[in-house]
């Protein structure tokens, strides 16, 4: 059964289905434009939208699994078929270590179990690609702190802050109140384009003309817990984890949230582009060796080669991957589930 996100079930109910009011520290909202949406309107339910989901994230992943399941098309179990896998692997990002350890567990499988035909080895393989990506597996609850307090960072065009909008869509519906934090004070247009999105969608953004996204992210903690509102974004500039000084000020920024709330951030969140492979592998580590990330969320898995990735993240850094995202729209961000993940990859 799908859900989207697990509700913490002795909690009692908090959550607020309206929108949250006006506050003295809410810079004024923009007027609407139809430029930047940072999600389209979706109409349909989660339950709905399974059997959609599912189709396209199989095409969203075929350029990464185009050379994985032809490989067993009337294959013969030779060292051939393995150096063809081992090449398809390495293609699909997998990495070194995630390739081998595969490609290992995969030829002792075969001997113990006998297996003769190349269908009973791509199911075996699909068995330990589920087994090596299920720890990434984890359901997001809600209701578990008021506020839930999410800083979300990642490298510059990530997807960070459309991934906000279409988060903070989804908990809406899930009858969670959300308050944004604009923590990207580098960017004037980054800033309006979450108060414009927020203006549209009943949605308190809390934003400074400039100044330090650690003040801002306190500020938005603070009116979070005047109002009662469930949950807060924290919405944070792109860098990169070679600009020490902007990975410091992430830090100051988590410690900062410490201070406002016990606990909070509740959730330190890495926003990677699937489409950058081993470079997303990358950030992992370094932003994960800064602030100790506690989940991901990998955008950008439609139209990718690389989607092997994930892969890499389990043997390498595994960090809960959240939710993944296939598309622009609401209902392409879904959480992440193992099965149906090697479902699409190899089919
Ligand atoms: N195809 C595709 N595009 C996506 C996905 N997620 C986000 N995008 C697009 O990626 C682009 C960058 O997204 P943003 O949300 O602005 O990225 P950001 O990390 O906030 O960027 P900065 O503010 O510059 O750091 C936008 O055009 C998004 O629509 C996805 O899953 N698939």
């Amino acid at each position: 059964m799908f859900s989207f996100f697990k509700k913490k079930p002795v909690q009692p109910e908090t959550a607020s289905t309206l929108p949250p009011a006006a506050a003295p520290a809410i810079a004024p909202a923009a007027a609407p434009t139809p430029d930047m949406p940072l999600a389209a309107p979706s109409t349909s339910g989660a339950e709905q939208d399974k059997p959609n989901w599912m189709a396209r994230l199989k095409a969203g992943l075929s350029k990464t699994s185009a050379n994985l399941s032809v490989l067993f098309v009337g294959a013969k179990i030779d060292d051939e078929l393995y150096d063809e896998l081992e090449a398809a692997l390495l293609m699909a990002d997998a990495g070194i270590d995630a390739t081998q350890f595969l490609l290992d567990a995969l030829k002792r499988k075969v001997k113990e179990d006998k297996l003769l035909d190349a269908a009973a080895v791509k199911a075996a393989l699909k068995t330990l690609m589920i087994e090596l990506l299920a720890p990434l597996q984890k359901p997001f609850e809600l209701g578990r702190h008021q506020p839930l307090v999410m800083m979300i960072s990642g490298v510059n065009g990530a997807g960070k802050t459309t991934t906000i909008g279409k988060l903070a869509k989804h908990m809406q519906s899930h009858g969670q109140s959300v308050l944004l934090a604009a923590g990207d004070t580098f960017r004037a247009a980054a800033r309006e384009q979450l108060m414009v999105w927020g203006q549209r969608n009943n949605v308190t953004v809390i934003s400074q003309e400039s100044g330090d996204p650690a003040a801002v992210s306190y500020d938005a903690v603070q009116s979070a817990k005047a109002k009662g509102i469930d949950i807060v974004m924290i919405d944070t500039a792109g860098r990169l984890p070679t600009q020490l000084h902007l990975m410091e000020e992430l830090k100051k920024v988590k410690r900062v949230l410490g201070k406002g709330l016990e606990g909070a951030p509740h959730e330190t969140l890495l926003v990677i582009d699937g489409n950058t492979g081993q470079n997303a592998l990358a950030q992992v580590k370094a932003f994960d060796d800064a602030l100790q990330l506690s989940g991901l969320i990998i955008t950008k898995l439609d139209g990718t080669a690389k989607g092997g990735v994930i892969a890499a993240i389990a043997r390498v850094r595994p960090v809960p991957v959240y939710f993944i995202g296939i598309g622009e729209r609401i209902e392409d961000l879904q959480p992440f589930n193992a099965t149906e993940f090697v479902e699409a990859l190899l089919g």
